[in-house]
């Protein structure tokens, strides 16, 4: 069923070490729905003891969602995967995962109908802006993320170059949360940008609904 709340992803950036992960997403869970731990070089033994430091201090396990490793996700029963063009797809976990939330990233429109077709609980859609983490790559642009939040009734979830002033356009657009790495993980005080964008998230939520 599509989620109708604004949701608040933040991303690991893929250069810090765990102890800095644990300690931005220990701080930061309270005022964001997903924490994503997307760290390709990590080992699966690193990644493991990062989740049981975060439950640990409190996070809860729904929160915590894993890029492409099903094998860890489904080890510690975390509360979502996301899931790439080269991973697992979706209905291949979801027979023993049925409580856990699928998403998909996807960079162009068809690929939300596929997602959708393929299982995925939402599809997160980028880059939107021009940003550093995707360095001279082709932005996709409001419009094009407005086509493929029209093509599908899964949640989309905009994700690339947000800043709080930004999250409105893609509100508007028709997105259902915003998706954040550097905003958040490279910001010398992550709760307090965590925040900001929170708070801009659910200002442009109640604005768009009376509209
Ligand atoms: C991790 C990632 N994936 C993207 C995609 O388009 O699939 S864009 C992106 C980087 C997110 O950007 P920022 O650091 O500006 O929040």
């Amino acid at each position: 069923m599509p989620s109708l709340l604004p949701e608040l992803h933040i991303i690991s950036n893929g250069t810090q070490s765990m102890e800095t992960v644990l300690n931005i997403f220990s701080e930061i869970h309270p005022f964001a729905h997903a924490l994503h731990i997307r760290e390709k070089k990590w080992s699966a033994l690193d990644m493991g003891l990062v989740i049981e430091g975060l439950i640990q201090s409190g996070v809860p396990s729904a929160k915590i969602y894993i890029n492409d490793r099903v094998d860890i996700a489904r080890a510690y029963q975390v509360g979502g995967i996301q899931l790439g063009e080269r991973s697992l797809r979706p209905q291949q976990i979801k027979a023993w995962s049925a409580n856990m939330r699928i998403g998909r990233s996807i960079h162009e429109v068809r690929a939300a109908q596929d997602a959708k077709i393929q299982g995925a609980d939402y599809a997160m859609f980028g880059h939107i802006f021009p940003t550093e983490s995707k360095h001279n790559l082709h932005s996709r642009g409001i419009l094009e993320l407005q086509s493929v939040c029209r093509s599908t009734d899964i949640p989309i979830i905009a994700l690339g170059g947000m800043t709080p002033d930004r999250v409105h356009m893609v509100v508007e657009a028709g997105a259902n949360g915003i998706a954040i790495m550097s905003g958040v993980m490279s910001a010398s005080d992550p709760q307090r940008a965590v925040k900001a964008f929170l708070h801009a998230l659910q200002e442009a939520f109640s604005s768009n609904s009376v509209t």
